[in-house]
């Protein structure tokens, strides 16, 4: 069974509606699940650094700020120098999403710092595996996946509401669907390794 790791900042509760959508599609595709908060693995000297050295995979998940993650996900970001220095997650999936109040904006800019994340610590990406949807359909219609069009990772839009409004059941649906991939993948990582 594969270990999947979910890794997130939320600063007003939407992108961890995103993160809880992601575990559940893990925990769907048959892995065991970890959720855990950046704001609990920015000192690298402290914090819960042994259940990701134990994962297969990590999915990374920031809202959007100023066009990047958030400060306390760049600190975390910042933290991992230690498992550089050791080359601890050498060859794990990774995976992220985000979400912004913007239909874009700048997500990709959180997305491809989290790509630059994996690949410094020579982990392999995980894209969300997606065509884009169809942004003219409601964002409540759950079947349809990738309605922002983000081919990087899942993106997700909620504005100035509470999370319990948005983001709405498109993008977590596309959350879910990320979540699922992982750890499908990851279970075949798993068995390739053993086998
Ligand atoms: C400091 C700050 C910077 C933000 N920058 C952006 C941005 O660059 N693009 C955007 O679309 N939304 C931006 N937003 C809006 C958030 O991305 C949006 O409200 C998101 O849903 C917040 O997620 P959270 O509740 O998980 O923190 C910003 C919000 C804050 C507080």
């Amino acid at each position: 069974m594969a270990h999947v790791a979910i890794v997130y900042h939320s600063g007003y509760g939407h992108t961890k509606k995103q993160a809880e959508a992601v575990q559940a599609g893990a925990l769907s595709g048959g892995a065991t699940v970890d959720l855990l908060k950046a704001d609990d693995l920015t000192d690298s000297e402290s914090g819960p650094w042994e259940t990701l050295e134990k994962a297969d995979a990590i999915i990374f998940g920031s809202p959007t700020y100023m066009g990047s993650v958030s400060g306390i996900f760049e600190s975390f970001a910042d933290a991992t120098s230690k498992v550089w220095f050791d080359g601890k997650w050498k060859d794990k999936l990774a995976a992220g999403f985000s979400c912004s109040s913007s239909l874009h904006g700048d997500k990709s800019g959180a997305l491809i710092r989290m790509v630059t994340l994996a690949c410094q610590h020579s982990m392999i990406w995980v894209s969300l595996g997606l065509p884009p949807g169809k942004p003219e359909h409601p964002s409540d219609d759950a079947g349809n996946l990738n309605r922002l069009g983000f081919y990087m990772g899942a993106g997700a839009q909620a504005g100035n509401v509470p999370p319990e409004e948005e983001p709405m059941a498109s993008d977590l649906a596309t959350a879910e669907h990320l979540g699922h991939r992982v750890a499908e993948i990851a279970a075949r990582h798993v068995k390739g390794a053993t086998s």
